[in-house]
This record gives structure tokens, C-alpha cells and sequence, in this order.
């Protein structure tokens, strides 16, 4: 009965997965690969909070963003998850800037939830929900550690996921506020949720609030199962904990200071995961078989399913794949989600006004600049190479700053991208189609000032025909130039952060 209970409430279940990386001297020579999971098994419950614990490197975040598929390079094993239902929330709590919390959690709901009758009264009981509602008028920046990472909880809650992955939760927090965090993570699994976090090494309080426990240690699992029963399987193994030790403690320091044989011990009876420890008494452990071909099947009935699907290969389905890749999963449509998303640009580019500032100044500063130095030279026909030098110039001007604006603003915005998408809140098309249209009319605005300070100073003639031909090619120059600026920033944050 107690085994079919454990088999029957399983949401989420992986087996025999392994991450390996490849190791480089630098950035083209490789000199191997290092095994970071080496062949984990193990199951998170429905209505339950698991921990995945261990010391600092023994695969912890790893072992998170393999399960939940926020990493897929590298990753070998099967899992079972149903990734429409989950979402993770990465250990650095990052929210769209210049938006108060109530205009986060609109945002979240307009692209993630189809019906809006019941916006205003979900985001309410959400905030309520999670202490948030006197912060409504706040921006992220302004909330303490505690309070942004419930609003990251929180963003994540009004599309209802029924799995949530959470890196390092308590992280930054102090002793108090990671209590909280944790007590509320207990609410959300309670109420029905699978809610997976890591944590490097908790206190004995909040040791005592999960329901399992997964302990990895050099990427083997060494333990798996109730908090409770940790210490009578230690003291089988003849491990036995010192009284004034909390069990969290005691084994964090049985897998990073024990040497020789007691991790390889401590994993091949828990079968690497296979197993889960059950309190029977208050001494006694029972090991129980949990993971089960279920993965395999599943694994294969989908590789079966994908096998008749491309033995009837053709172009369209090549397109499907391809627009699925293009695309979330969501119910929402790629124009209403353009919409929102256009919106929100507005909003944060209207309330930006520092950077407005800075890059008026800048316009002026160059149109200025230059104009003074072709002073009078263009209505000059015996000074075609000083019409030339000029040409190049604005070019050179207009492509410097429409290429490093995005590189030095979009590098901080590619993990919060990463985020959201991966979570479902937008396809890529919508948010690059929204970033592009948002930024057009400043950009017009910015290049009209330039142009025509540098079009006046340096006495090109007076024709309203002539100046829209100038300002068109400026123009033209400014957004090709923005489009290389997207890719530079885009490509190199995005090496940044897949090798962070
Ligand atoms: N992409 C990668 N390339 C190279 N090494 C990696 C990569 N990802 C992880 N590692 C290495 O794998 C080991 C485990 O990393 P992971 O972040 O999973 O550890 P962790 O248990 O979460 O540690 P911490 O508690 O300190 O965050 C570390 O030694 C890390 O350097």
C-alpha cells in the first residue's frame, strides 16, 4: 500500500542521469571532460518539499537544471516531468527594473493566463498570499531579499505550476527570513505543488520542515528520503552523529571531509538514488524501491511516437518543429503577447530618465562636435575629400552608438530573458519584435538631432527634400547598426551566462 502511495504520487522522477562538461585550458583548447552527476536516481512527491543538499560542488544546481530541463547540453538519463507545469526560479532574483511589484504580477498574468476576469482578484491573493501586499507600489530594487524572492515565488504562481524548481531559495537571507521562505515553499507543497530547492546547508529548523531529502555528494546521491529517518540509517552504516550535531550538519560534513570509502558506501546502499529511506520507528529505517521503469517507458513510447512521425517526414513537419522552437507552448497569442511586452518597453523607456538624459547629451555633445569640425565645408565643391571624411564620419558616429546601447543594456537583460522564457512567458519572436518596435521612436528622435546639427553646421544647402534623403540614409545606418548591437550583446551575455 505504502509503496503504491510513493509510485502513484510521483511527479517528478529521473533515472541514471549523468552531466558531463567539457573542460578547457582556454577558450579552444579542450583538455576533457569532468562527470558532474555520475548516474542519480531519485523521485520529488507531489504535495511535498524536497531538498537537494550537499556540499559546495557536489552538483547541487546541476543536478536542479537537469531535472527541470533548464539544462539539456550535456545531460544524459531519463526523466520524467511535465515541463508545462513546472517552472524555476534561479538563485538571483532578477524582475523586469523600473516596474512596481503590482506592475510585475499584471505582467506575469497578461502572458501567462488567458482569462483576465479574475486578474485583479488572483494577483491580490496571490500578494496577500505571500506578505507582498503592502509592497504593491514598490519596485523590485527597493525590497529586501526576503520580500524579492517571494516576488519571485510570486510572478511564478499566477499561471498555478504544479512542479517549481528553486536554486539556492534562502541564499542571502538571514536566519529569520529563510525560515519564512522555507515555511512558505511548505504551504505551496502542501496546498498540492512538487516544490524541488536546493540548499547548501540548512539549520536544524529548517532541516526539520522538508519532507525529503536528497543528499549528492562529488555527484553521487548518498541519501534520499525523510529528514527524520537520516540518522538511524547513518548510525546502520555505524556513522553515528555527535549529540550536540544537527543531522544536516553532521552529514554535510560526513560528505565533504570524509575520505576513502564512506561515500561510495553510503551511495551504492541507497543504490545511487534507486532507494528512499522511510521512518518506521524511531530507530528503524525501511529501504524502499521508487524509481521505476515508468521513466524508461515513457522514454520510449516517445521515441516511438517520434520515429512514426519521421518516417512520414516532410517539409511541414520540419516547419512545426521549427515554429515550436519559435514559440511557448503558452495559450497566449504571439500578438497579444506583443502587445504586453511592447507596453512594458514603453513604460520602462519612458520612466528611463537618466539614460534619456545621457543619451541626449551624447547626441548633442557629437552633433555639436562634428558640425564644428566641417564647419561650412560641405556647400564647398573643391572640397570633395572633406565631403568624403564627412560622410564616413557620421556613419562611424551613428554605428558606434547604436551598436554599444544595446551591448552595454541588453548583456544584463539576456538572464532575465532566459528566465522568462524558459518559464514560459513569451516565444522569442514576440520579445525580440517588441524590443525592436519599442526602441524605434527614440532612436528616430536621438538620430533627427544629430543629423540635424551635423546637416546645419556643416552648411549642407537648405532643401527639406535633401535633409529627409540625408536623415533616411542616418536612419537606415542607426537601425542595421542597432541589429548587429542586439547579436554582439546577445551572443556574448549568452557566453557569459551558459558558462556561469
Ligand atoms: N558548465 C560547467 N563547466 C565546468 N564546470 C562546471 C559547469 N557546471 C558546473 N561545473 C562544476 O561542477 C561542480 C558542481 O557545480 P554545481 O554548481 O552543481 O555545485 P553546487 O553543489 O550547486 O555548489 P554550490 O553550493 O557551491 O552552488 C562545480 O565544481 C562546478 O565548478
Amino acid at each position: 500500500m505504502e509503496d503504491k502511495k510513493l509510485i502513484n504520487s510521483k511527479e517528478v522522477e529521473f533515472r541514471d542521469v549523468s552531466y558531463t562538461v567539457i573542460e578547457k585550458q582556454n577558450f579552444y583548447k579542450v583538455t576533457g571532460t569532468r562527470d558532474i552527476l555520475k548516474n542519480v536516481s531519485g523521485i520529488f512527491r507531489n504535495g511535498e518539499l524536497s531538498a537537494i543538499m550537499g556540499p559546495s560542488g557536489a552538483g547541487k544546481s546541476s543536478l536542479l537544471n537537469a531535472i527541470s530541463k533548464y539544462r539539456t547540453s550535456g545531460v544524459q538519463g531519463h526523466m520524467k516531468i511535465d515541463r508545462k507545469s513546472s517552472c524555476y526560479i534561479v538563485q538571483e532574483d532578477q524582475h523586469q527594473p523600473l516596474l512596481t511589484v503590482e506592475e510585475l504580477m499584471n505582467l506575469a498574468y497578461d502572458l501567462k493566463v488567458k482569462d483576465r476576469k479574475s486578474k485583479e482578484q488572483s494577483v491580490s491573493e496571490i500578494l496577500h498570499h505571500l506578505n507582498l501586499n503592502h509592497q504593491r507600489n514598490s519596485t523590485a530594487d527597493q525590497l529586501s531579499g526576503g520580500e524579492r524572492k517571494r516576488l519571485s515565488i510570486a510572478v511564478e504562481l499566477v499561471a498555478n505550476p504544479k512542479i517549481l524548481f528553486l536554486d539556492e531559495p534562502t541564499t542571502g537571507l538571514d536566519e529569520v527570513t529563510a525560515a519564512q521562505c522555507i515555511r512558505l515553499l511548505k504551504l505551496l507543497a502542501s496546498e498540492g505543488r512538487t516544490i524541488v530547492c536546493t540548499i547548501h546547508q540548512p539549520s536544524a529548523t529548517i532541516f526539520n520542515y522538508f519532507d525529503n531529502i536528497y543528499v549528492l555528494a562529488k555527484g553521487i546521491c548518498v541519501y534520499q528520503g525523510a529528514p527524520s529517518a537520516i540518522l538511524p540509517f547513518l548510525n546502520q552504516m555505524n556513522l553515528f552523529c555527535p549529540t550536540h550535531y544537527s543531522p544536516s550538519d553532521f552529514i554535510i560534513e560526513l560528505c565533504d571531509f570524509s575520505c576513502g570509502e564512506v561515500i561510495p558506501t553510503l551511495s551504492e546502499v541507497v543504490q545511487n538514488g534507486k532507494l528512499y529511506c522511510v521512518d518506521v520507528s524511531e530507530s528503524q529505517i525501511q529501504l524502499k524501491n521508487v524509481v521505476t521503469s515508468m521513466v524508461l517507458e515513457t522514454k520510449k513510447s516517445r521515441a516511438a511516437q517520434l520515429g512514426t512521425k519521421r518516417s512520414n517526414n516532410s517539409l511541414l513537419e520540419t516547419m512545426k518543429s521549427f515554429s515550436k522552437l519559435m514559440s511557448t507552448e503558452g495559450e497566449i497569442s504571439l500578438g497579444r503577447q506583443f502587445i504586453v511586452l511592447l507596453r512594458m518597453m514603453m513604460i520602462k523607456i519612458y520612466r528611463s530618465k537618466i539614460p534619456f538624459a545621457i543619451q541626449l547629451f551624447h547626441h548633442l555633445f557629437c552633433g555639436f562636435g562634428f558640425g564644428c569640425i566641417f564647419y561650412n565645408s560641405n556647400n564647398q565643391a573643391e572640397r570633395m575629400f572633406d565631403h568624403l571624411k564627412f560622410c564616413v564620419g557620421c556613419i562611424l558616429v551613428i554605428v558606434y552608438t547604436q551598436v554599444m546601447t544595446p551591448i552595454l543594456s541588453y548583456s544584463m537583460e539576456v538572464k532575465l530573458v532566459k528566465k522568462e522564457y524558459f518559464n514560459r512567458w513569451y516565444s522569442l519572436t514576440a520579445y525580440y519584435m517588441a524590443l525592436t518596435v519599442s526602441r524605434i521612436p527614440l532612436q528616430i528622435f536621438f538620430n533627427i538631432i544629430f543629423l540635424s546639427l551635423v546637416y546645419y553646421l556643416a552648411g549642407l544647402p537648405p532643401q527639406l527634400w535633401r535633409f529627409c534623403l540625408f536623415s533616411l540614409a542616418g536612419l537606415m545606418v542607426s537601425f542595421a547598426a542597432e541589429g548587429f548591437g542586439l547579436a554582439i550583446g546577445a551572443t556574448f551575455s549568452m557566453v557569459v551566462s551558459i558558462s556561469t
